[in-house]
């Protein structure tokens, strides 16, 4: 604003959606102030091709014309046209003559700036808060009864991606959410890849996302192939009692695996396979995308083979005990850590990437 204004902050207030048809017109009039701080009007004009429907300004004896349909009509590219005005002029909105013009209009307030500086944004940045995830994983990994024997840390993904039939996604296009977990794991030396969890009828199993089973085929149990033929490992949650199963009779190891993110339904494709039984038969099952990453044992956290060694062991150019670099940047100056401060929602607030924008207002 300029002279005795300069400076102030202002407050944006959408009032009105105008439609204009053929004929339509708007007589002068002087905008009704909306409390002792509104000082002005702004309009602001879609690029709807219409003809006529200039805003005409008069103030002491002066006259603007504002053609918005001239002036949107004069870019190459769609653009709307605005104008702000004090509200105590006068203003007229000529006949359109063809097409429709589209307006929304908004009332204009001064701010006291101190009181606005209190104010919380009205437009928060929707991206997800690493930084709290990040002190989230660190201090479950500080807790000594959390996963004590290490394990996996798991990840439901919060978003979806595209999939053909046989293929699963690259880490690289995680969004949002499911980005900032993999950034926040990262940043605490941890490297979190994709994995599916498939539920057979008695345990779920954890399969790298690139060993998914396609059109496998199996003599007797699918929970076998899934250990075998894909490298899966049956999963004993933390937190929940040991999986009802014979499994342990078997080879296969059994993890336990704390969701750091509850596992999701977005992301579940279908895997045939051809059972023999007395006779072949087509089969399918459903797996769930996630991210997960080992981790070592409480005070070992970095034995887990998927923490990004490389950059530690470039550090240290002679030494050789690659496994035992627990010393450096552990992150996990926090005592008594929650162990609930890991395992709810951590990405909510970000679920459904609001617009704080107007358009709301057009009806
Ligand atoms: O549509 C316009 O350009 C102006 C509308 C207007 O003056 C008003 O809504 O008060
Ligand atoms: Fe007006």
């Amino acid at each position: 604003m300029d002279g005795a204004d300069d400076g102030k902050v202002i407050r944006v207030e959408l009032y009105k959606l105008n439609v204009y048809g053929k004929g339509s017109f708007f007589k002068s009039h002087k905008d009704t102030p909306r409390g002792e701080a509104m000082f002005g009007s702004l309009v602001v004009v879609f690029p709807t091709a219409h003809e006529g429907g200039a805003l005409v300004l008069q103030h002491d004896n002066k006259e603007w014309t504002f053609d918005s349909a001239a002036l949107t009509k004069a870019e190459e590219e769609s653009s709307i046209a605005y104008i702000a005005f004090y509200s105590d002029v006068d203003h007229e909105v000529t006949p359109v003559t063809s097409g429709h013009r589209v307006a929304l209009t908004y009332n204009l307030f001064f701010e006291d700036k101190k009181l606005y500086a209190k104010l919380p944004m009205s437009v928060e940045p929707v991206a997800p808060d690493e930084d709290r995830i990040e002190a989230a994983l660190s201090a479950a990994l500080a807790n000594p009864d959390f996963l004590p024997q290490g394990g996996y840390l798991g990840s439901g993904l919060s978003f979806k991606y595209p999939i053909s039939q046989y293929s699963t996604p690259s880490i690289t296009v995680l969004k949002g959410s499911d980005a900032a977990i993999h950034r926040a794991c990262q940043r605490l030396s941890l490297k979190p890849s994709l994995y599916v969890v498939y539920d057979t009828d008695d345990v779920s199993v954890l399969v790298p996302a690139q060993n998914t089973l396609h059109n496998g085929e199996l003599e007797n149990d699918i929970t076998v192939l899934l250990c075998e033929e894909c490298d899966g490992r049956i999963i004993h949650e933390f937190g929940a009692s040991k999986p009802n199963c014979d499994y342990d009779d078997f080879d296969y190891d059994i993890i336990r695996l704390a969701w750091v993110t509850p596992l999701t339904q977005y992301f579940t494709f279908q895997s045939d396979y051809i059972a023999h039984g007395n006779e072949a038969t087509a089969a399918y099952i459903y797996g769930d995308l996630c991210l997960a990453v080992k981790v070592g044992p409480y005070g070992d956290r970095r034995a887990g083979y998927e923490y990004v060694m490389d950059s530690i062991l470039e550090n240290r150019s002679s030494e050789e005990d690659g496994d035992n670099s627990g010393e450096e940047n552990d992150d996990t100056a926090e005592e008594d850590v929650e162990e609930e401060a890991v395992t709810e929602g951590d990405s909510a607030e970000d679920d459904g990437e609001q617009t704080a924008q107007e358009e709301h207002g057009v009806h």
